[in-house]
């Protein structure tokens, strides 16, 4: 049954959280009172639609419907979860809870505040157990953090629902199990912001500079390993103990400025506005935020192929994904979204990955004949003897493609795949390939005949494909 999201604040936020569902397959409904807000959500959407697909090697679910509603009432009705992402003031979210609860006193509520503790948005609510922070990332379609912070109020079985719907749209739910101001993340974001303002204030560094020092090292660990496992590695094999003896007594030194913030005279906003127009204003928001989702994309995609950090956590939601390969002529052996990583300086994907494409879709068959992950530990597996490809229109980042596969040869030790990759919006096969494998024992790496019930399933196939040779 699908689901339906309320989205209380169609901006910044609130756009990613529409996009971040309705790639899901939950209907959203917007309210917002801005007139502006069916754009901007239009363009969040339009970078979302072409951002999402691409960190996944399997299609999304089809996508929701979105609406736009005239008032809170109208969205939150009967809604399953209502996400608040409206302008960071207390009074006004306090305003837009009541409304909410008139409307629907059993709407379950996350809030987007990045600052506010559960405890004070509740202040005043005519049932603040249904309440809670579910603090995103910018952009909420492409980073998986959302911080749910309860406070001792809100009802713990509201807190699990969340979890375990924030999980089920590829998010990761870190349960904050006691309130503080700006929660967890955001704390760690504004020291490191702190001194980057102290830097620039005291002509220190320039915005860039300080941009490089991140990204072009402790930026990079920190998004594969975090601080403490990325330090307890600094301290060699003595590890942590070590570490902190070391470089503990430092905090201590006068190289922070720690709770002190420079005074925001407009001399330092000026300072700092100018330095980011001379860094990045050759690049307009929109051309930024492409720029960031495919750097975002292809180090994520990075992390999913080391089984790592938010490289798990999406290699899971895949799993999730998946549909069984249903038994059929052709057999639709791939299904997904080029992502940017597969392109080249040509500007369309590059011949190798046409290669990867066949390759995995080689596996589906030899899975779906048998020879899966668990036949290949018992030591029996295919080889790929010959392979050709036929290039035969560009195929660019973003769009997606079905492989549809067919056995043209199954008999004795053999397994040869007609495979055709076809552009799922209008059909046009993009390119073929003719692909023989040859059943091999992985102990002695030679030839050998299939396990009795993989031959019968590839006989089964290449009679079912016979007539498409
Ligand atoms: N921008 C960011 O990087 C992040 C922001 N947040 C949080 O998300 C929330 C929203 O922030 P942004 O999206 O950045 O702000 P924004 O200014 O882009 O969007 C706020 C939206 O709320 C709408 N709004 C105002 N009153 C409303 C009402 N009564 N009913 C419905 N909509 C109303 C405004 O028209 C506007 O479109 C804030 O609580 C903020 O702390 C959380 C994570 C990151
Ligand atoms: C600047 N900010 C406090 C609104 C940032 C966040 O809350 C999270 C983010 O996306 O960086």
């Amino acid at each position: 049954m699908t689901r339906t999201a309320a989205i209380i604040g169609g901006g910044v936020i609130g756009g990613g959280w529409a996009a971040r569902f309705l790639l899901n397959g939950w209907d959203v409904r917007v309210f917002d009172p801005d007139a502006q807000a069916e754009r901007k959500v239009g363009e969040v959407l339009d970078n979302a639609r072409r951002a999402l697909p691409m960190l996944y090697d399997c299609a999304l679910p089809d996508e929701g419907s979105l609406s736009f509603c005239a008032s809170i009432a109208e969205a939150v009705s009967g809604a399953d979860w209502v996400q608040e992402s409206v302008t960071e003031r207390l009074d006004l979210k306090h305003r837009v809870f009541a409304e909410i609860q008139a409307a629907d006193p059993g709407a379950l509520i996350g809030s987007s505040t990045s600052g506010f503790k559960p405890s004070e948005l509740q202040e005043g609510a005519a049932d603040p157990s249904r309440i809670m922070v579910t603090h995103p990332f910018n952009p909420v379609y492409l980073l998986p953090l959302i911080e749910v912070v309860p406070s001792p109020a809100t009802d713990p079985g509201a807190v699990e629902t969340c979890k375990a719907l924030l999980t089920s749209v590829g998010l990761y739910p870190l349960h904050v199990r006691k309130e503080i101001d700006a929660h967890i993340a955001d704390r760690l974001m504004e020291a490191v912001w702190r001194e980057g303002l102290w830097l620039v204030n005291d002509d220190i560094a320039t915005t860039e500079e300080i941009d490089n020092a991140i990204r072009y090292a402790f930026g990079l660990r920190w998004g594969q390993m975090g601080l403490f496992e990325t330090f307890r590695i600094a301290g060699g094999e003595a590890g942590m103990r070590h570490f902190i003896a070391q470089f503990g007594p430092a905090l201590a030194w006068p190289w922070t400025k720690l709770m002190d913030v420079p005074e925001m005279s407009d001399e330092l906003v000026e300072k700092i506005a100018s330095q980011s127009d001379a860094q990045s204003g050759h690049l307009s928001i929109r051309e930024l935020e492409r720029k960031r989702d495919g750097n975002l994309i292809a180090m994520m995609r990075a992390l999913r192929q080391q089984g790592n950090a938010a490289g798990r956590l999406i290699n899971a939601h895949q799993d999730s994904l998946r549909q069984p390969l249903a038994e059929g002529d052709p057999l639709v052996s791939q299904s997904r979204v080029i992502a940017v990583d597969w392109t080249d300086a040509n500007g369309h994907m590059n011949e190798g990955r046409y290669g990867q494409i066949f390759s995995d879709a080689a596996d589906v068959v030899m899975a779906h004949v048998g020879a899966d992950a668990d036949y290949i530990a018992s030591g029996l597996s295919y080889f790929t003897v010959e392979s050709t490809i036929r290039f035969l229109a560009e195929t660019h980042a973003g769009e997606r493609v079905e492989v549809h596969s067919r056995v043209t040869e199954g008999a004795g030790k053999k397994l040869r795949c007609a495979h055709q990759m076809i552009r799922a919006g209008d059909g046009t096969v993009l390119a073929s390939s003719d692909q023989l494998m040859i059943h091999v024992s992985l102990e002695t790496r030679r030839s050998c005949d299939p396990a009795p019930q993989v031959a019968r399933r590839v006989a089964e196939l290449a009679a079912l494909h016979a007539d498409k040779d």
